[in-house]
């Protein structure tokens, strides 16, 4: 007899949002498993960045989250966030006029040991660029600080919003090689256009449209599918994986 499935790390039902009177979000459902990347995927405004927000308690919501086993559907986000949920949002929200090593102290959470050695690790050019203010860091530099910033405080889940948006080819392929390392230390929940980067670091797939979950599954099921793809996505070019190039960040 095969063992019974792991729960979910993090288990979302029926999620609705209104805002402004506009029904964005109509009743999401979807998993995130205890390891690994999910992808969250859509095309532009379909809901991804709602939808975690409304996970996060950062907008208002009714259905029913569930995060390690815990009902938080109605929890404030700093009690949320306090479970061990470490948020990336799309604007990366570093601060712009502190040093990369002033951003780092300001994540640090009370009563936790921060880990700088595992952020200097994944991100050596933190450490070397420590005094150097955050708003004079390449784009792909300051994803990394704020990956960074979650990094430090011990999390079980990282939700990490777009992190390639707006950066350089080259650039992207760092992020998806930070991403993909972040991944070994903690589950993460990913929302992402770049459907070459989904394919390399993602296990599995959640397509938003219009406000509702439509497809779940393995992102190679539905990568290797062109015309799902396509149907879902509106795209259909997702190989040519990227890799790091030689070379420095842009
Ligand atoms: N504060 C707001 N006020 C009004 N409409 C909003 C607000 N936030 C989101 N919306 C609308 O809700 C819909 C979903 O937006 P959301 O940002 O969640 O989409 P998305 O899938 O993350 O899009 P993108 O890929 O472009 O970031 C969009 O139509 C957007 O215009």
């Amino acid at each position: 007899m095969s063992a019974a499935p792991a729960a979910p790390l993090l288990d979302v039902a029926d999620l609705h949002v209104w805002i402004e009177g506009s029904h964005i979000l109509q009743g999401v459902s979807f998993t995130v498993a205890d390891h690994g990347v999910t992808s969250l995927l859509g095309r532009n405004g379909v809901g991804k960045t709602t939808t975690v927000k409304a996970v996060l308690g950062l907008v208002p919501r009714t259905g029913r989250t569930v995060f390690a086993g815990r009902d938080i559907t109605a929890d404030p986000t700093h009690a949320i966030a306090s479970l061990g949920i470490g948020y990336v949002p799309e604007d990366r929200g570093v601060f712009a006029g502190l040093t990369v090593a002033e951003n780092l102290r300001l994540a640090e959470r009370r009563g936790q040991t921060p880990r700088y050695e595992l952020v200097h690790d994944l991100f050596p050019e933190l450490a070397k660029r420590a005094a150097q203010p955050a708003g004079t860091l390449s784009g792909g530099q300051q994803q990394m600080l704020a990956i960074g910033r979650v990094l430090l405080n011990e999390n079980r889940l990282l939700i990490v919003d777009e992190p390639t948006k707006g950066l350089a080819p080259r650039v992207v392929a760092e992020v998806a090689d930070a991403v993909a390392r972040v991944a070994e230390e903690v589950p993460v929940l990913l929302v992402e256009q770049n459907l070459a980067l989904v394919r390399r670091v993602a296990g599995q797939a959640v397509v938003v449209d219009a406000g509702r979950v439509v497809h779940t599954g393995a992102v190679l099921d539905l990568l290797d599918d062109a015309e799902r793809t396509r149907e879902l996505l509106g795209v259909s070019r997702t190989s040519a994986p990227a890799t790091h190039p030689q070379g420095g960040t842009a």
